[in-house]
This record gives structure tokens, C-alpha cells and sequence, in this order.
């Protein structure tokens, strides 16, 4: 749940907080600055497979015939006319390209995964992957439901039925031997076991629970890969030196991961030539030693992070949208894609609730410099959305709106206030306590933020529309915030008002032409 923060004092100030950003609103993942922007180009694919609809790039009529037939065997011949991805002794690693669960979903996708690969001759990725499809979600539910089922009652739990289904499948359609993940299989019935006869799942235990579906899935790709005759190496996260804090659940990365992945999966590279598949969203904790896991969504996080330890050209994040949208298309599926963003207008979306990137994961690619380019693994023609540090902003007004439902509103008045500062460290549970001390104090529930991503710099602009549109919607917002130097503002609404919103400052933003006219205006006053 979120927290809103209003504070009135003398004079008065109006403030948010959300658990993302735990300081004062729009406490997002500062980009700015200066710096050259390296923007790599995706070549366009050339041919498109048969059954398999797999798409090359540069290809020869080789490699052309054999994407068509669509199987193994001619991938493999794909490979072999390639040269052999992953064995070009010389060349560098340089790209990342991490494919989400929905993009590795099942066995037909995998082939895909592969032939998107396979479509870009010239690079050598490093590959991350998510668990398949909706894994993470089944095997924790599979944990909450071993907890009360009983030790003899595991094997029926029907989550892990659905795992152990997908995952068995999965290697047999792809022609793999069950010996791929017949021990990950036996581990984890056993965990789910020993949850049932230990009748409790901490969170240490959970982030081993759910490793088990990055495990699998980069096993089974990396398996596939050599099998094609694309030499591959598998890699799990937390052997290879992405150490963390003992955050379980919401591990950070610390600075020691950079210099040791680098060292482990650039030595490798150099010694024997083969593409990584690197686990996504999992770590070791630096003093437990345990499995940790990044946060839901963290594998975008371990794709960038390994895009700055090796310094490469460009961070690829394949997913099943057209790259990042001007709002969730399940709120409002009329949203369409954002061509460029910058790293601070990136990590904002995500730290105001944009699911579509994990809201740490833009820090690394800041830091170091890597673009980041966000794709669609079911449409690999659309351009997607390049993130850099700087980008032309003379024309922009609003980039994107991102809501965040079930936020909780501090309303707090008081004269006292002035000068007390400290009070929003001490523990959250706390906090409405000490304020009674020297303030009046309401809580309300179920309130939602809007936050408009945009060009500050119009910030009259966007708040004059927004707030034309909301009067006209019959809304009142209830408390409203804007950083001085950053890419957002935002509004609080009832939750039960916030979906309509949306809408209605969609139309007005990226859908309407009534509004042109205060637009063009502005433009020509600012
Ligand atoms: N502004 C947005 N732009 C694009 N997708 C969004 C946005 N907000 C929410 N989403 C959701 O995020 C999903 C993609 O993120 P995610 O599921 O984490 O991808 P993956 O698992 O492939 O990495 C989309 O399917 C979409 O439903
Ligand atoms: N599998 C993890 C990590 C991840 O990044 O997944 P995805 O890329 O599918 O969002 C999760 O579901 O949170």
C-alpha cells in the first residue's frame, strides 16, 4: 500500500510519499545531466519463418530457408550459416537482451526467443530471462498453499501441478532430455515438502522458492540453444557474483556485483566463447548467503545491471507491449507507445507504478550510459521505446500517465510542525502516532495518484488541462505535487474516480484535438 503525505503547516506545503520513493514526492531515479547519448540501431528483419514465424535479419537465402521450416533442425543450420552465434572467438559481448515471462511462456515462444536471437547476427547478447509465463506467481502460491496442506497433500497442490506441467512440456516439445530439470523438479518438491512440515514460509524461504523458476526456464533455454547449434552457457544470478542486501523479497544490488559479474562472465567469454543465460531477479544476500530476489519485475533490474558491468552497447528489454505506453493499456487499452524517454522520466513512471519496468532498473543504465531500448518479443518490427539520458524536449508536454491505486492519504494540520523535521523516518506504524503529538491527523484510504509524466517545464500547461478536464469530469483532487527539477506531477483522486481519470486526460492529452488550441498557444507563450 502507498502513502500519501499532506501536510499543512504555516506557510502551507503540499507533500507525497509512496513506498517507491520513500522520500518526499517524485523522489524518483534522478537522470539529467549531460552526456553523450549512445543509441545502437535494431536492424529489421528480413524473412519471416513458416510455422514457427521466425524473422532473421541480413539473411542469406540459407539461412532464409532454413528459418522457414521453422524446426530445431533448421535453426541449426541457421546457426551453422551464421557462423556460429556465441562461438565467434574475438568479438565482444554487446548487447543485453532480457525476455520477460511472457515472452518465454511456453515452448513455441522459446523457439521465438531463439530466432529474435538468431535475427541479429552481428550482436553477441547476453541473455536474461524471467520464469515462464505466470511461474513466480504459481510457485508462490503453491508455498501459501503447502503451509496449511500437509506433507503427504503436496503432490495435489494444483499450482505445482501447473509448474511441473509447463515445465515437462516444455522441454519434451523442444526435443530435451527431462534431464535438463529433473533435479530442479526434485529440489523443489522437496521444498514444497519441507514448507508443509515446517508449516511456515519466511521470506528467505520464499525468494528460494521462487528461484526455482528462473532456474528452470534458463536451463531449458540455454539447453535449446546448444541443441540448435548455438553454443550457450547457463548461469545462475547468485554463483556469479550479483550480491545484495538481505532485503528478502526487495533485495538491492551492491556495488561488488559490477567488478565480479564482469570478471565471471567476461573470462568466461574470453576462455570459451558461448552465449550467457543469465538468470533474471535473483541475488545472494552478502551476509545470509541465501537466495534473494529483486523485487517483483527485477530481472529488468539484473538485465541493466549487466549492461553496466560490461559496459555494452545497448540494454534490450523484450516484453509483450510495444515498448513503454502513454498509460497501462489495461486501464485504457486506447494507450500507444512513447518513441524516446530519458533514464529520469523512465524511472519515474516506474516508481509511480508503471509495471512495465522495475522501478530500480534504470539506475545502472543512467550510471552507466547504456541506452535502453524497451521491445515487443510478439512484434519485433515495432521500433519500441529508447530510453537515453537526454532527449529533445522543445516539443514534448506530456510523455505518459501512470496511476497508482490503493494509496494511503496522511492529512495532517498543524502549526507546530514548523521547524520539526525527522518524524517520517521513524517506523511508518508510528509515524500517525508521534504526529497526534502536534498535529490533527486523518487518514484516508483509498486514494489513488495520477502522475503526469511530462515536460516540466509546461508544468502550467499540463496542470491547466488536467485540471479542465477534471472539472469537466466532475473529479476533485484532493492534494497535488510537483518536484522543482523533475518530470512529474501528481494528483490525488478517490480511487473509485481514478480509472475514469485516466481516461479522460488520455483523450485530452493524446487523443482530442479540443484542447490544440490552449496548446498552441502555450507553446507559442513559453
Ligand atoms: N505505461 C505502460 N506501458 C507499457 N506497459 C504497461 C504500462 N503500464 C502497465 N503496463 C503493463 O506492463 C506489462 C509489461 O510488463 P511486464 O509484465 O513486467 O513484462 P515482462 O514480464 O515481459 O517483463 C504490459 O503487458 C502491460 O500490461
Ligand atoms: N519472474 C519474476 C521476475 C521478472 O522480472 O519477471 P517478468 O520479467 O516476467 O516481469 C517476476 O515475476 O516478478
Amino acid at each position: 500500500m502507498a502513502i500519501a503525505l499532506r501536510f499543512a503547516a504555516a506557510p502551507l506545503r503540499l507533500r507525497l510519499v509512496s513506498p517507491n520513493a520513500p522520500a518526499i514526492a517524485g523522489a524518483g531515479d534522478g537522470g539529467g545531466g549531460g552526456g553523450r547519448a549512445r543509441i545502437g540501431v535494431l536492424r529489421r528483419a528480413c524473412c519471416r519463418g513458416g510455422g514457427g514465424r521466425v524473422e532473421v535479419a541480413g539473411a542469406d537465402s540459407a539461412r532464409c530457408r532454413a528459418k522457414r521450416a521453422g524446426d530445431a533442425a533448421a535453426a541449426a543450420a541457421a546457426a551453422e550459416t551464421l557462423g556460429g552465434i556465441g562461438v565467434g572467438g574475438g568479438d565482444q559481448l554487446s548487447v543485453v537482451m532480457k525476455f520477460g515471462g511472457s515472452s518465454v511462456s511456453s515452448a513455441a515462444r522459446m523457439r521465438e526467443v531463439a530466432g529474435l536471437i538468431l535475427a541479429f547476427p552481428e550482436e553477441r547478447p547476453v541473455v536474461v530471462l524471467s520464469a515462464m509465463g505466470k511461474t513466480t506467481n504459481l510457485l508462490l502460491l503453491a508455498g501459501e498453499k503447502a503451509v496449511g496442506c500437509g506433507v503427504i497433500r503436496v503432490s495435489e497442490i494444483e499450482e505445482w501441478n501447473m509448474i511441473k506441467n509447463l515445465h515437462i512440456k516444455t522441454v519434451e516439445e523442444l526435443a530435451l532430455p527431462r534431464s535438463v530439470i529433473r533435479t530442479l523438479l526434485d529440489e523443489l518438491e522437496q521444498l514444497l515438502k519441507g514448507i508443509a512440515m515446517m508449516k511456515e514460509l519466511t521470506l528467505r524461504t520464499t525468494d528460494y522458492l521462487v528461484s526455482f523458476g528462473e532456474c528452470m526456464s534458463t536451463r531449458i533455454f540455454a539447453a535449446y540453444l546448444n541443441k540448435i547449434g548455438v553454443k550457450a552457457r547457463q548461469y545462475d544470478a547468485f554463483d556469479i557474483g550479483f550480491i545484495t542486501t538481505d532485503d528478502f523479497g526487495n533485495a538491492d544490488i551492491l556495488e561488488a556485483t559490477y567488478p565480479a559479474i564482469a570478471k565471471r562472465l567476461h573470462g568466461d567469454w574470453i576462455r570459451d566463447p558461448a552465449l550467457p543465460i543469465v538468470t533474471g531477479f535473483l541475488g545472494k544476500g552478502w551476509k545470509s548467503g541465501a537466495v534473494t530476489t529483486l523485487g517483483r519485475g527485477g530481472s529488468d533490474l539484473t538485465a541493466t545491471t549487466i549492461g553496466k558491468a560490461l559496459g555494452l552497447r545497448e540494454i534490450q528489454v523484450w516484453k509483450d507491449v510495444d515498448g513503454v505506453l502513454t498509460c497501462d493499456p489495461n486501464i485504457y487499452p486506447n494507450a500507444t507507445t512513447v518513441p524516446y524517454l530519458t533514464f529520469e522520466e523512465a524511472a519515474e513512471l516506474a516508481y509511480f507504478g508503471a509495471q512495465v519496468l522495475h522501478p530500480q532498473s534504470m539506475r545502472p543504465a543512467r550510471e552507466g550510459d547504456i541506452p535502453v531500448r524497451v521491445k515487443n518479443s510478439y512484434n519485433p518490427k515495432a521500433p519500441g521505446t529508447l530510453i537515453t539520458k537526454q532527449r529533445e524536449m522543445d516539443k514534448v508536454v506530456l510523455t505518459s500517465i501512470v496511476l497508482k491505486s490503493n494509496v494511503t492519504m496522511l492529512d495532517i494540520v498543524s502549526t507546530r510542525m514548523l521547524g520539526q523535521f525527522g518524524f517520517l523516518a521513524k517506523e511508518l506504524d508510528h509515524v500517525v502516532e508521534e504526529l497526534e503529538k502536534i498535529a490533527v491527523v486523518h487518514l484516508l484510504q483509498q486514494r489513488a495518484i495520477i502522475s503526469l509524466i511530462g515536460n516540466v517545464r509546461r508544468s502550467s500547461l499540463i496542470l491547466e488541462k488536467a485540471f479542465h478536464v477534471l472539472r469537466k469530469s466532475g473529479v476533485n483532487v484532493q492534494m497535488i505535487s510537483q518536484g522543482a527539477s523533475k518530470v512529474n506531477m501528481s494528483l490525488i483522486v478517490h480511487d473509485s474516480e481514478a480509472k475514469q481519470c485516466i481516461k479522460a486526460l488520455h483523450q485530452a492529452f493524446f487523443e482530442d484535438d479540443v484542447l490544440t488550441e490552449v496548446d498552441e498557444d502555450a507553446l507559442h507563450m513559453s
